[in-house]
């Protein structure tokens, strides 16, 4: 069964707009912060990440986002390019704005957290007139990311996006990765990711990420199957909800669910779970997979990346999740 249909002949597969910044992981694990003394720095942000994913399972993939006019901007500049990321559309800031740095507290494999300093960012800067309507028509899918939505004028910009990709029958996917530091209020948390939901054909959050959406709605008993119904009614075709080692449910516009459950890992910390589960999934989605494949190849690479130190750059190739998934089927890999 085919859900979701891309367009042939475009020059890219897929392109991703939203921020562009620093992971600085803590070196020292298992300890809080406080007693962390050397950090590595990594690219990151959830689309970022996402993107990079993409490109290392093979796909053609463009971005689109604002960078500081400093060294973590050409940093994370050369990054993109040396991982294949087609870069045109990626602007430089102008006005002082500086880059997004996440700061992650690896206090044990379950208790993870992340500090970041988002002040006057340069990837909430970007405007709707930097969009290029010229890549999103060239693109199979765009992925939006809930952070985008947070400020003018990133939140125009993202719209202006999903106007563009409406326009040239492009495939969108919404990740909701909502982080609380840029938003003002859960209303206007709300209100921005209802709107933007509206337009997209496969979206994916956690069971909290969506209890954030639902905070005008009746749904006291948390159901998934309430959350995903009500976006069928609009442009959706997949609803994919992420309960994290509990595994993930995608809900499909026949009126289906599907269930995957997640592989065993030795943790080492458990952000870039979801970054990698949707590059994942969505690489499956476009090679034309069955949803139960795509959701384990996206549920193995997550583990392979919350096996490894960094997000970005522990983003798996197509080779590497389909050992993954083998040695886990043969017992080689049991849970720490
Ligand atoms: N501890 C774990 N062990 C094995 N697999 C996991 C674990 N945590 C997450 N996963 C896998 O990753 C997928 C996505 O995880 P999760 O639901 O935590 O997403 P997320 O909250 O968006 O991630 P992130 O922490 O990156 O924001 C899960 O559906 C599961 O397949
Ligand atoms: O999304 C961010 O800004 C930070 C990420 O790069 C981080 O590593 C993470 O949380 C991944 O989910």
């Amino acid at each position: 069964m085919t859900y979701v249909s891309f367009k042939a002949d475009r020059a890219h597969d897929f392109t991703a707009i939203g921020r562009l910044c620093i992971d600085l992981n803590a070196n020292e694990i298992n300890r809080p912060m406080e007693q962390t003394m050397t950090f590595t720095k990594y690219v990151g942000g959830s689309p970022a990440n996402i993107a990079i994913g993409m490109a290392r399972l093979g796909r053609h993939t463009a971005f689109i986002g604002k960078i500081a006019n400093d060294q973590m901007g050409r940093f994370i500049l050369d990054y993109l390019q040396r991982t294949g990321i087609e870069t045109e559309n990626v602007v430089t800031d102008r006005s002082g704005a500086v880059t997004g740095l996440a700061f992650t507290e690896i206090k044990s494999p379950s208790d993870c957290s992340i500090l970041m300093y988002r002040d006057n960012v340069a990837d909430l800067l970007l405007e709707a007139g930097e969009v290029s309507e010229d890549l999103i028509a060239q693109s199979k899918l765009l992925l939006i990311s809930g952070t985008a939505l947070a400020q003018s004028p990133s939140r125009e910009a993202v719209f202006q996006a999903l106007q563009y990709a409406k326009k040239h029958g492009t495939v969108i996917a919404f990740d909701l990765d909502y982080r609380p530091y840029t938003w003002t209020s859960k209303q206007e948390t709300a209100v921005y990711y209802n709107l933007a939901a509206e337009y997209c054909d496969i979206i994916l959050g956690t069971r909290e990420e969506f209890d954030m959406m639902e905070v005008f709605e009746q749904n006291p008993e948390h159901s998934d199957s309430v959350t995903a119904s009500k976006w069928f009614d609009y442009n959706a075709k997949i609803v994919i909800i992420k309960h994290g080692k509990e595994g993930s449910i995608a809900y499909t516009a026949d009126n289906k669910s599907h269930r995957a459950k997640s592989f065993p890992a030795k943790v080492i910390k458990t952000f870039g779970a979801g970054d990698s589960y949707a590059a994942g999934f969505l690489h499956g989605i476009m090679q034309g997979w069955t949803l139960e494949q795509c959701m384990e190849f996206g549920s193995a690479a997550a583990c392979i990346v919350i096996s490894s130190h960094s997000c970005s750059d522990a983003m798996p190739t197509e080779s590497q999740v389909l050992r993954y998934i083998e040695d886990c089927n043969n017992g080689k890999i049991t849970a720490s």
